[in-house]
C-alpha cells in the first residue's frame, strides 16, 4: 500500500477493497494509539521506547524528544533533516523505516522500525570483537547495498559507523541516525542562459552550512581538509567498518580524536597479521585520501572479497550466518 504523508500526523492510505476498487483510508496516529513498553535506549536529545500499536497489535521503536531540549540545543535543523531524510528511504530493508511522526505539547515523536539486536557494535564486541570472513562479508554485502540505495536517492549519511548499524530480529542490518545526513538537493533551476543547471549553489551550501563532522575514527579526510563530504565519504567510512569487522578495531585509532585525525589525513594505519588478502586490497582501496580515486560501489561489488555474491535484494531473503 502506498503511504503519502500529508502534514505532521495525518496519512493517507491506499487500499483495495474486496471488489478490487482503490479505497483511501485516512490515518491519523498520535501517542493514544501506542502502548509504550521498554526502554530501547538514550541518546543526547532522545529516549527510544518500545511501543506497540493499540489496533494492529504491531511493535515499533518510538524515538520521543523532548522539544524545549531540541530548541535549547539548537537541534532543530537536525530533527526536520532526520525526518525528511526517513521520509526519502522509505523502500528498502537496509534502512530503518519511519512510519509515522506526530508531536504533543511536550515531545515529538517518530515512530520507526523496531531492531530488536541491537547494534552492529554490540554484537562484534560479543564475538571478541571480530567476525570470521563469511559472517564480515554477509554484513559488508548489506551495509554496501543499503549504501547504494541511499546515494541513489541523492542522500549521503555522513556517519556511518557500526554503532548506527542495528540488527533486527533476524539479524539483518538496518543503518539509522540521519540526523547529520546530506541530501544532495536537484540544482534550482539557474537564471543563467540556459546551458544547464548551476550547481554552484548546492555546492556552496555544502560547504557553507556543513560545520557537521562525523565520529573521528570514521571521518573521511576530504571531510577534514576541504570541510565537503561527498558520496565517497560513505566509502571511506565503509573501508573503515570493513577493516574493523576483520581486525576487530577501526584502522584510525589514537589517543584523542586531534591524533585520530592526524592519522586519518597521513593514512597513518596498519593492518595486523593475518589479515586476508582479499579484504586487504579492498580495504587499500577504499582508503584512498583522494575521494575521485576512491573504488565506486560497482567496482567494490565486483571485488574478489565479494566474489560469487549476489549484492541486491536477493541478499535480504538469505539467512544471516551464525555469528563465529
Ligand atoms: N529503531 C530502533 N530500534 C531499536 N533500538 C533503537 C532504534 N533506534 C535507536 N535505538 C537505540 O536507542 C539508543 C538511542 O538512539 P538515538 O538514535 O535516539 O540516539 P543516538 O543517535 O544513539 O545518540 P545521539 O543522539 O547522541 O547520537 C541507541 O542505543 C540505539 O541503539
Ligand atoms: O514536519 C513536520 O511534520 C512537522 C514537524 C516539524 C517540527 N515541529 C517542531 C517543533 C519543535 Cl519545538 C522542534 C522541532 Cl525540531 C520541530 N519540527 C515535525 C513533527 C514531528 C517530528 Cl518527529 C518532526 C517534525
Amino acid at each position: 500500500d502506498e503511504w503519502k504523508e500529508k502534514g505532521a500526523a495525518v496519512r493517507v492510505r491506499q487500499e483495495t477493497d474486496a471488489n478490487g476498487n482503490t479505497v483511501t483510508r485516512v490515518v491519523k496516529k498520535g501517542v493514544k494509539d501506542f502502548n509504550f513498553g521498554r526502554t530501547l535506549g538514550e541518546g543526547s536529545y532522545s529516549t527510544v521506547l518500545a511501543a506497540t500499536d493499540r489496533t494492529t497489535l504491531k511493535e515499533y521503536a518510538i524515538k520521543v524528544l523532548d522539544k524545549r531540549h531540541i530548541i535549547k540545543e539548537e537541534k532543530v535543523k537536525y530533527v526536520n533533516i532526520e525526518k525528511n531524510t526517513l521520509n526519502r528511504l522509505g523502500d528498502h530493508p537496509g534502512v530503518i523505516k519511519l512510519y509515522y511522526t506526530f508531536q504533543d505539547e511536550r515531545s515529538l515523536y517518530f515512530v520507526l522500525d523496531l531492531a530488536t539486536g541491537g547494534e552492529l557494535l554490540g554484537t562484534l564486541k560479543r564475538y571478541l570483537g571480530t567476525f570470521d570472513v563469511e559472517c564480515t562479508r554477509f554484513y559488508a554485502a548489506q551495509i554496501l547495498d543499503t549504501i547504494e540505495y541511499m546515494h541513489s536517492r541523492g542522500v549521503i549519511h555522513r556517519d556511518l559507523k557500526p554503532e548506527n548499524v542495528l540488527l533486527d530480529d533476524q539479524m539483518h542490518i538496518k543503518i539509522t541516525d540521519f540526523g547529520t545526513a546530506k541530501i544532495l538537493e536537484l540544482p534550482k533551476p539557474s537564471n543563467n542562459s540556459g546551458e544547464g543547471p548551476d550547481l554552484t549553489d548546492a555546492f556552496k551550501d555544502d560547504v557553507r552550512a556543513n560545520s557537521f563532522v562525523g565520529t573521528a575514527e570514521y571521518v573521511s579526510p576530504e571531510l577534514l581538509t576541504d570541510k565537503a563530504a561527498c558520496k565517497a565519504s560513505d566509502l571511506w567510512a565503509f573501508g573503515c567498518i570493513l577493516f574493523q569487522l576483520i581486525a576487530g578495531r577501526p584502522p584510525f585509532k589514537a589517543g584523542n580524536e586531534y591524533m585520530t585525525f592526524q592519522k586519518i589525513v597521513n593514512l597513518e594505519y596498519e593492518f595486523p597479521k593475518g589479515f586476508p588478502p582479499a579484504a586487504k586490497d579492498l580495504v587499500e582501496r577504499l582508503l584512498v585520501l583522494d575521494p575521485t580515486k576512491r573504488l565506486t560501489i560497482e567496482h567494490i561489488k565486483n571485488h574478489e572479497f565479494f566474489a560469487n555474491m549476489e549484492i541486491g535484494r536477493g541478499l535480504w531473503k538469505q539467512k544471516a550466518p551464525r555469528l563465529k
